[in-house]
């Protein structure tokens, strides 16, 4: 069997909140309020090639957090992440491991392509400029050679007829469907979605859906971050369920939602209006006395 194409060790992540305090509070003595907020709390997590892993989760779990741990856009404090058997934030030298430097983490970054909510798009180029903007910045390939690989990829992602176009004449499905196209064209081997379809009008959140879904199918290693229940158990192999930093249930969608085993889990899929077993369920006081 191959490699998991992302391996998440026990990792660890806090984000100190409040501000700093400033200079001049530092001189007359002023306290720092600053407190450490432990947002991911020993994540493990295997992906495997062609996997679609699917995070789900309330509001605050973590699961943007570990996403963005994965290419590196949030640090860890502890634990290990390996994409592609490479140790994020370091590289192999003939002493050992060392700290990789900005320039080292941009290029492993292409390796991985990455979808956010807000579409990040350049308003001030066209559809077909803002997928070609990377390949040449970051691939280095001449206009020619990004144009080859831009115009497939718009037309993939049902937008051949709208290349010319800047994003304000775009509406919000389109927008997130060239930033899908400018990640894709890229060719990376892993694709993160950070709720993806969480910025658009409902009417909108279908054609976004059935081009990842047209992904998947074609094999990309994928982990998304969604809100989307119903999109979840149809295109995730397996769903992961986060609470208070901490994976605390994974499995296929049929079981996750089909017979989701933690309370979390159960609260989490009542409130989407997937489970409807009463708020109050039986709670097993001694569980040694129902084996039989
Ligand atoms: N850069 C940051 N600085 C401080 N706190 C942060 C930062 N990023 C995230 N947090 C906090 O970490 C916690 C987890 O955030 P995260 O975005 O990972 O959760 P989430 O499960 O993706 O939530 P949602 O579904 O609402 O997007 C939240 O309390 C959030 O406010």
């Amino acid at each position: 069997m191959r490699n998991p194409v992302i391996q998440i060790q026990d990792v660890y992540k806090s984000f100190l909140i409040g501000e700093k305090p400033s200079f001049w509070k530092r001189i007359v003595g002023g306290k720092d309020t600053r407190r450490t907020l432990e947002v991911l709390k020993g994540v493990d997590l295997d992906v495997l090639p062609g996997e679609t892993v699917v995070l789900i989760g309330s509001s605050g779990s973590g699961k943007s957090t570990l996403l963005r741990c994965i290419n590196k856009l949030e640090v860890i404090d502890s634990g290990k992440i390996l994409v592609n058997d490479h140790l994020v934030g370091y590289r192999e030298s003939g002493a050992g491991l060392v700290a990789e430097s900005a320039k080292e983490t941009a290029r492993k970054r292409t390796d991985i392509g990455m979808v956010f909510q807000h579409f990040n798009l350049f308003m001030n180029k066209t559809a077909l400029e803002n997928v070609m903007a990377p390949l040449m910045h970051v691939k280095k390939l001449s206009r020619q050679q990004a144009r080859a690989l831009a115009e497939p990829a718009l037309e993939r992602v049902g937008l051949a007829d709208r290349m010319e176009n800047y994003p304000s004449r775009l509406s919000g499905g389109q927008k997130q469907r060239v930033a899908i196209a400018r990640a894709m064209a890229m060719e990376p081997n892993v694709m993160l979605f950070d709720e993806p379809t969480s910025a658009l009008d409902p009417e909108l959140v279908g054609e976004v859906l059935a081009v990842i879904k047209n992904i998947a199918a074609s094999g990309t290693t994928m982990v998304i971050v969604t809100h989307e229940m119903q999109f979840a158990r149809e295109i995730g192999d397996r769903i992961v369920v986060m609470d208070g930093g901490q994976i605390v249930e994974q499995g296929p969608p049929e079981d996750v939602f089909g017979d989701p085993k933690h309370s979390r889990t159960r609260a989490l899929l009542r409130r989407s209006g997937i489970l409807d077993t009463p708020e109050t369920e039986a709670v097993t006081v001694f569980p040694e006395l129902d084996d039989d």
